[in-house]
């Protein structure tokens, strides 16, 4: 019996798998399924797509590009953000001889009009096509410098934009990029434009030889397999991705609900920059072996490039909320530490927060006696009371005078809401039986007994005032 049941639940998952299995492969269109991962596209299926976006909805090359070009800047801002520099941040792309290269070209025209200063490098500029010639001449015309060699010092750039190699590379990278690449791989961070450069679309990176790591990466349209390598902070751009496409890939759909709420040709570019919506930063938990730790960007350059508060916020390091810090118990409730105590003599100012525990304010009262004359002056001197302070409302003579307080000038020495405390410590060996010091025993007469001021209020000899108790120390 026990048999038959778990051959029946055997044959059930089976078909529950065959079912999904077929569902799946159904959904695209026009995109060859041999292959296809369902979460990231591979190499063909990121071809397929590019002509299927401009076969049946008939988008244009340009279109295209200009709209990935745009993300790229968008992804920039949101990384770099232009505020952070004191002036117009410099911004390195380097463009290769393909679409990829396009899309640097149009990323630049964007960053300088969001205030950057981009310069190109494009080695092999491609001086057939028109729609290439018009973007050099539209660079031009902004004068942004290109030029074909990389420059000698490339520290001076907040960020390099890989837009060199894209889907369609294949093999090992030749002449003259080997050697650009190298140079890049250590120097500032780098953010790579759908695929890092010299990586294997769907491999990732290559296992030997100099490797690009970049810090960011930013996929269009749909992230590519060798994203499932890429450690750092991730955007998606270009968001023109086919319906069905969409549907299809579960992790792209999850998503949608980001993506809607961008815009992709906001003309109020400031406002994109801000909201960083042109380019969507992918969530963590999209591409499958992802960490959150590794969201930092650490590999660009060797350096932490993305400051914590700067990343997505499930990707940010989870820190332990502060220790509350009581300081004392009034007769208004617990009073919360706010901040170090303000008085420049005061011996721990981390600890105290300027109340009734204040060093300073012990000192002093033992030095002066409770509420007098000379205590008040001397604790104005020191700065204002604290607000709960029985005597916060002399904070007004500390607001005028500051901590001068001119000596003619009147102090009511007791305040008339403040009751004069009893002596009510019981104590035999009470240090302040018979002192201006009213103690009410308890605590107060145990806590604030320390060795020195002990010393100081009755002499010698040291003697320690415990629970009735004398012990000669
Ligand atoms: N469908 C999309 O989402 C869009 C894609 N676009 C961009 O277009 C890119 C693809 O463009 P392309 O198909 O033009 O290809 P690539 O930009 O990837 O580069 C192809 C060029 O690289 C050269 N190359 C290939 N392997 C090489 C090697 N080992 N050493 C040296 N040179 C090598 C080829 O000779 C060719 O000139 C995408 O990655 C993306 O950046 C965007 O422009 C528009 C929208
Ligand atoms: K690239």
């Amino acid at each position: 019996m026990r048999e038959q049941w778990k051959r029946e639940s055997m044959a059930r998952k089976w078909r529950c798998w065959v079912h999904w299995v077929k569902h799946r492969s159904t959904v695209l269109s026009g995109i060859p399924r041999q292959g296809a991962c369902g979460r990231l596209l591979n190499q063909k299926e990121a071809i397929a797509v590019d002509e299927e976006l401009m076969a049946s909805p008939g988008f244009s090359v340009d279109q295209l590009m200009e709209l990935a070009g745009l993300s790229v800047a968008c992804a920039v801002a949101t990384a770099f953000p232009r505020e952070q520099y004191s002036t117009n941040p410099a911004v390195l792309l380097v463009c290769g001889p393909g679409n990829n290269g396009g899309d640097g070209l149009v990323a630049a025209r964007h960053l300088h009009h969001f205030g950057y200063a981009p310069h190109v490098i494009y080695p092999k500029a491609n001086q057939k096509s028109q729609l290439f010639v018009n973007l050099t001449t539209q660079l031009a015309q902004l004068s942004v410098p290109v030029e074909a060699a990389l420059p000698e010092n490339l520290e001076r750039y907040c960020v390099v934009v890989d837009a060199i190699f894209g889907f369609s590379f294949s093999g090992a990278v030749r002449a003259p990029f080997d050697e650009i690449i190298r140079r890049l791989s250590s120097g500032p961070p780098v953010l790579s434009v759908d695929i890092p450069s010299g990586w294997d679309v769907e491999q990732g990176p290559p296992a030997e030889g100099v490797t690009l790591q970049p810090g960011f990466l930013i996929s269009l349209t749909a992230p590519k397999m060798c994203a499932a390598h890429f450690k750092g902070r991730h955007f998606l751009g270009g968001r023109f991705a086919l319906n069905d496409l969409e549907r299809a890939n579960a992790e792209l759909g999850a998503l949608l609900p980001q993506l809607r709420q961008a815009c992709q040709g906001l003309s109020v570019v400031r406002e994109a920059q801000a909201q960083g919506v042109c380019a969507s930063e992918l969530v963590p938990g999209h591409l499958p072996n992802e960490e959150v730790e590794a969201r930092h960007g650490h590999r660009a350059g060797g350096k932490d490039v993305v400051p914590d508060d700067a990343l997505h916020p499930l990707a940010r390091p989870r820190q332990a909320p502060a220790a509350a810090k009581w300081d004392w118990v009034g007769t208004k409730g617990r009073v919360r530490a706010q901040g170090p105590c303000w008085r420049p003599s005061c011996p721990s100012p981390d600890s105290c927060n300027a109340g009734a525990g204040c060093p300073v304010h012990l000192r002093l009262q033992e030095q002066h006696g409770r509420d007098t004359e000379q205590y008040l002056r001397a604790m104005l001197a020191e700065g204002p009371f604290h607000p709960f302070s029985k005597h916060a409302s002399l904070n007004e003579v500390s607001a005028r005078f500051g901590r001068d307080v001119p000596a003619d000038y009147p102090l009511p020495v007791a305040p008339g809401h403040v009751r004069k405390a009893k002596h009510t410590c019981r104590r035999p060996d009470c240090p302040f039986k018979g002192t201006d010091r009213a103690c009410r025993g308890g605590r107060e007469c145990e806590g604030r007994v320390r060795l020195g001021s002990f010393q100081r209020v009755i002499g010698s000899p040291l003697v320690f005032c415990n629970a009735g108790m004398r012990i000669a120390l």
